[in-house]
């Protein structure tokens, strides 16, 4: 296995949104004042090719998309309610993981590893032996304490998307809504198409832009319990330029499902968590849970109740925090 050198300086020695020259040392470079989300230079590149391939090949080949679909038959691979919905993600999505991919047939496997698939599954194989082992790590020092023993069984999902300009409301310029991800880390690669903005977390409500061509990593809610508030997380989102594609591809890193989500031992929180949390009530499949309904509503791809639609972000708020 290849090994990464990934190193972070001081948080607050890096400049915001400067990069490192290639002569100097760190790959690393975080774009706020905090672990919260960094810009980083990777020796791998995203298949943007393959990925748009894969897209086109699966709007123009609708039984193809339907078999695909029929292996998560709960809530499908392939996500296209922005073509009816007008409130919700202007944005398709495909959404993998390793189990997943298990389940593809065969002779799908074959036709879609053809237009795409292959590319992209062995660009998130190397993406995931090489790099998450060191991010982790790097985030293991912010945090202070080990976080590699909770993520022992590489709970990850890989995640495509098409920020298509023929959605329901092609004037639309919410392409991915205001949102932290659930779980430990997210590492984001762009087509240099712009629209990645994260909240200043000193302003909330103030938006700054990530170039189109960075490489992200953003911490989540689990890394932001499990360190005990040592590392904090960024909310985001996705602003479309109507008429202009942009796809990106993303690997989301999370505990494994039975870990329990309170501050990892030895650590002294940065500010009190909810009893809940401090008990251990909550595992990371629960709070997945927890989250993802509010994910889906905002993704269109579920309906909620009108009482309790509020933001996603302040429904974990509310759980974790004392
Ligand atoms: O497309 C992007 O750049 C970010 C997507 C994102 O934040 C997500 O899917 O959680
Ligand atoms: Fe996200």
């Amino acid at each position: 296995m290849a090994t990464a050198q990934i190193t972070v300086s001081h948080p607050l020695a890096t400049p915001n949104g400067s990069h490192p020259s290639a002569t100097e040392s760190p790959t690393i470079s975080l774009l706020g004042p905090n672990a919260t989300a960094a810009s980083v230079k990777l020796d791998v590149s995203a298949p943007f090719s393959a990925i748009r391939t894969l897209f086109d090949h699966l709007y123009s080949h609708p039984d193809d998309a339907t078999e695909l679909n029929a292996i998560y038959p709960r809530r499908g691979i392939l996500k296209t309610a922005a073509t009816i919905k007008t409130s919700s993600d202007q944005k398709f999505t495909i959404d993998l993981s390793p189990k997943r991919v298990a389940l593809i047939p065969a002779s799908l496997q074959e036709s879609l590893a053809r237009h795409g698939l292959k590319d992209i599954l062995d660009f998130f194989n190397t993406l995931t032996t090489e790099y998450v082992p060191s991010i982790l790590s790097t985030l293991s020092i912010i945090a202070g304490a080990d976080l590699t023993p909770a993520h022992s069984t590489y709970n990850m999902s890989f995640r495509l998307c098409d920020y298509n300009p023929v959605t329901a409301a092609p004037g639309s310029l919410n392409g991915c809504g205001a949102h932290t991800d659930y779980g430990t880390f997210t590492i984001i690669f762009q087509d240099g198409t712009p629209g990645l903005e994260l909240e200043d977390a000193n302003a909330p409500g103030s938006w700054v832009p990530v170039p189109g061509d960075a490489t992200v990593i953003l911490t989540g809610w689990c890394a932001v319990i499990l360190s005990g508030g040592r590392i904090t997380a960024a909310r985001h989102r996705v602003r479309r330029t109507p008429g202009v594609r942009r796809l990106s591809a993303v690997v989301f890193i999370a505990p494994d499902l039975d870990v329990k989500l309170k501050p990892l031992g030895g650590i002294q929180p940065t500010r009190p968590f909810s009893e809940t949390v401090m008990r251990g009530d909550i595992d990371t499949e629960v709070f997945k849970e927890v989250m993802g309904k509010r994910w889906r509503y905002r993704e269109g791809n579920e309906e909620m109740e009108g009482h309790e639609v509020g933001t996603q972000d302040d429904a974990i708020a509310k759980l974790i925090w004392a």
